[in-house]
């Protein structure tokens, strides 16, 4: 289950309903999947091959139709990321670098941990969202975010745009950004 901390405070809010509720605030989504109906050969797999990729959409289909139902997304995906990774670094490098997309998107952790660093309000400011298997949230339009793997460092993540050309990231230079 999902857990945030709260950087300028060090506050930690757990359980469902409140992490939920926190993150609706910010019009961020918060929902959970079945990750156990993954097949047994695609769990803890964190190299998977393109057909490997199809099939955990394919096992996912009904909850992607139904955002893509409620909220209009057009395309997805699946990245891994893991010491497999032959160019991990360099993916690393861009997704932990404070970002924008123009538009909504979902990310939905299906194995392995990540991180989503989301600025929240002034007042809140940088918050940790730490995900595992099951959790969902989306990064609404324009919210200024990064990503990053845990000590960990596995990731297998299904993510949904709405933009037809999938992940555009948009630099954002924050003079006021908080480390850890
Ligand atoms: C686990 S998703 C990879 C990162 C990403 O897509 C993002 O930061 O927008
Ligand atoms: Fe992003
Ligand atoms: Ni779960």
């Amino acid at each position: 289950m999902a857990e945030i901390r709260i950087r300028k405070t060090n506050e930690i809010i757990s359980g469902e309903e409140n992490v939920r509720n926190f993150l609706n605030q910010f019009e961020v989504i918060y929902e959970h999947w079945d990750v156990n109906k993954l097949p047994a050969h695609l769990q803890e797999n964190f190299s998977l091959t393109d057909d490997q990729k199809a099939e955990v959409l394919a096992t996912f289909d009904t909850e992607i139709k139904d955002l893509v139902a409620r909220r209009g997304y057009r395309t997805w995906d699946v990245i891994t990321l893991s010491e497999a990774t032959p160019n991990i670094e360099e993916l690393l490098a861009k997704f932990e670098q404070i970002h924008t997309h123009t538009e909504d998107e979902i990310r939905a952790i299906v194995g392995g941990a990540g991180t989503f660093v989301i600025k929240g309000s002034d007042e809140i400011g940088y918050f940790d969202v730490n995900l595992l298997p099951g959790d969902l949230i989306s990064v609404p339009e324009n919210t200024v975010h990064f990503f990053t793997l845990t000590d960990d460092r596995k990731v297998v993540a299904i993510r949904l745009f709405v933009e037809e050309n999938g992940w555009i990231a948009h630099p954002f230079e924050d003079p006021s950004f908080q480390k850890a």
